[in-house]
């Protein structure tokens, strides 16, 4: 039975990132007969460029369609300034957000190849493996109301609202619980709760769930000590569980203890395990064009897509194996580059991990 994957390349480094993904998909498809069948489809500024909006309605239905969307990264200065398109119901968070996916898993794991390339030194994060899970259709991204208002004095004030209800930390808070109870059994919760009421139900509903779960050992952690505690002592860590905000700036943060946010994969899934899959970085247009962008994010967010919405475990092993090798020949792009690896760029790293799949 076909596969359908719908891919968004997206903007700047996007689609140079992306190339290489698809040579893997289509590499590990031939291998294991996996049928799958890929789409491309516009979002954020290429969107905009080319039907003016970033999330044309044809793209999210052909969202809603197929089995599961692969996206490289949206946005950049051409866009972000004139259009708003990371508005909630727009771009990004509109595609997030319509298609449910609330649950975003971003594993956080050093390759041991790269130790040297980590901001840390080596006997703090050798060995390190954290699976962050953030909410990820929910508080202060989407809260309402929202805006920018001209007050009575006459000066303008910007406005958010952080707010979180029961069924939304409840559902979150039972991903992780399950995520840890499959992993190390620690599930650490971060919040606010010292000062964001949102927090404290945060808090509160974390504790209901924990006797649900009594092979997992459950901690609260307020987020300004949690972010000192992953750049000082991160193998204290487990599974991470933090809302939307605060999981988006812990996910980069743990995204240097692995040497660079080229090497982050993720996946945002809804209910039903139905996902898109994308690098935690951006668009990177501060090197966009030179051919020098990591795919390596890109092409492990491809094997995690394989082994959790399309059920093809043995695919995403198989590239998972074939990133390590290319690791261990000692391939490096300029993100993760040291002294003694070879420097490449984002097509030959991308052809190293085809190649090491056809000969594994
Ligand atoms: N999921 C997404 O589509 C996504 C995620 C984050 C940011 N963005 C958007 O991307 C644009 C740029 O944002 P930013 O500069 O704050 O963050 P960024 O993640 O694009 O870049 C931050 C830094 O990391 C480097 N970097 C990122 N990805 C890399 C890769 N694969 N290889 C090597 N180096 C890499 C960049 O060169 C830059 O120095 C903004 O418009 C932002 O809104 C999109
Ligand atoms: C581009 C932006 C809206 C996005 C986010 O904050 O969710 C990005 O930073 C991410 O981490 O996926
Ligand atoms: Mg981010």
């Amino acid at each position: 039975m076909s596969k359908k994957v719908l891919v968004l390349p997206g903007d700047y480094i996007g689609p140079e990132i992306m190339a290489e993904a698809v040579k893997v998909l289509n590499t590990v498809d031939a291998r294991f007969g996996l049928g799958l069948e890929l789409e491309y489809g516009l979002l954020g500024g290429a969107a905009i460029d080319e039907t003016g909006v970033p999330l044309p309605d044809a793209t999210l239905e052909r969202a809603r369609e197929v089995d599961a969307i692969l996206l490289g990264a949206v946005g950049g200065p051409k866009w972000d300034n004139v259009e708003r398109h990371l508005r909630p119901e727009r771009g990004l968070l509109g595609i997030r957000s319509q298609l449910g996916l609330f649950a975003n898993l971003r594993p956080a794991i050093l390759y041991p190849q790269l130790a040297d390339a980590s901001s840390l030194k080596p006997e703090i994060v050798s060995g390190l493996d954290i699976l962050i899970v953030r909410e990820l259709t929910g508080g202060i991204y989407f809260g309402e109301p929202r805006g920018i208002r001209e007050l009575e004095n006459g000066e303008r004030e910007g406005y958010n609202t952080y707010k979180y209800s029961e069924s939304e930390i409840r559902r979150i808070g039972r991903q992780a619980f399950e995520a840890a109870r499959k992993r190390g059994k620690k599930l650490c919760s971060v919040d606010k709760a010292n000062v964001l009421e949102a927090t404290v139900l945060w808090r509160e509903i974390m504790d209901e769930l924990a006797p649900e779960y009594p092979d997992v050992e459950l901690s609260h952690m307020y987020v300004d000590n949690a972010a000192m505690q992953l750049v000082m002592r991160p193998k204290q860590f487990d599974v991470v569980v933090t809302g939307n905000m605060f999981g988006d700036i812990l996910s980069d943060t743990a995204a240097m203890l692995t040497g660079s946010i080229g090497m982050l994969p993720s996946a945002s899934l809804d209910k039903d395990g139905r996902g898109m899959y994308e690098p935690c970085h951006g668009s990177a247009p501060d090197i966009a064009g030179e051919g020098k962008a990591n795919p390596l994010a890109t092409i492990l967010s491809a094997a995690m897509m394989l082994r959790y919405t399309l059920g093809s475990a043995e695919a995403a092993d198989a590239i998972e194996a074939a990133v390590s090798k290319v690791l261990d020949a000692g391939l490096r792009t300029p993100d993760i580059h040291s002294e003694g690896t070879h420097l490449v760029g984002t097509v030959e790293m991308g052809e190293a991990v085809v190649t090491a799949l056809a000969s594994e």
